[in-house]
């Protein structure tokens, strides 16, 4: 009997290092025998990767919250659909960078929608499936901010044009959502070299991996 693998999504603003960290973590998982299949939010299969297109390209002003809810909500459920059950089913640990707390975040709790017209569109797209764990990555907006300055230079993306204001928001946002669902959610400290941040994320998982 294969037993169903674990599902971790990594959460948190943009330069925090989820990419990076979802890539040592991943070998870390790996490195204790697990199966692990990485991958990303919005994106991950073919069809989601062409939302994200639309999504990340255009001016700030492109598309309300509440269409980017719904694009991100067909975009996720493609995934899920596709690449993040089968994995599971499989017997696979899922490490994917950004789920549904980023669009609770984003669209939500900055963007203005609820969290039960995100949490509905959830259902209906990807029969509101959740993470076992989520792991969101902290540090200030500012440290963030700069990090990703160095990383994209010129090649800002339509949401890195957000003022401050919105990356505070978000940032204090998944921190309220981490507060309602201490279960699921740990916070770590995303400042350090990478590899103690990827300690730090491999010890928020010791009670999934023993
Ligand atoms: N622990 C770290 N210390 C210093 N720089 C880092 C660290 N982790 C990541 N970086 C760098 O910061 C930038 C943003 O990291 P990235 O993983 O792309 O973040 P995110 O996916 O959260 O936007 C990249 O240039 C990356 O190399
Ligand atoms: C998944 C998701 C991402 N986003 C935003 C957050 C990011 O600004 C952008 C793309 O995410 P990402 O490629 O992870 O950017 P970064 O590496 O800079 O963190 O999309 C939402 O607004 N809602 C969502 O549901």
């Amino acid at each position: 009997m294969v037993m169903t693998g674990r599902f971790i999504s990594l959460e948190g603003g943009e330069g925090v290092g989820k990419s990076t960290q979802l890539l040592l973590l991943a070998e870390a998982l790996k490195a204790r025998g697990l199966s692990v299949v990485t991958t990303r939010e919005p994106g991950g299969t073919p069809g989601a990767e062409a939302i994200r297109g639309l999504l990340m390209t255009g001016a700030v002003d492109r598309w309300s919250p509440r269409t980017e809810a719904l694009l991100f909500a067909a975009a996720r459920a493609d995934h899920v659909e596709r690449v993040i059950r089968p994995a599971l089913a499989a017997g696979s640990w899922v490490l994917c960078d950004r789920f549904i707390d980023s669009t609770r975040a984003y669209q939500g709790v900055a963007g203005g929608l609820t969290d039960d017209e995100i949490l509905a569109l959830h259902r209906v797209g990807s029969q509101g499936l959740m993470p076992d764990r989520t792991l969101v990555l902290t540090m200030p907006v500012a440290a963030a901010t700069a990090r990703m300055v160095a990383r994209d230079g010129a090649d800002a993306d339509r949401f890195a044009a957000r003022s401050d204001g919105f990356l505070d928001r978000v940032a204090d946002a998944f921190v309220a959502l981490a507060a309602r669902e201490p279960e699921r959610f740990r916070l770590v400290a995303a400042d350090g070299p990478a590899e103690a941040v990827t300690a730090r994320l491999v010890a928020a998982l010791a009670d999934l991996t023993s």
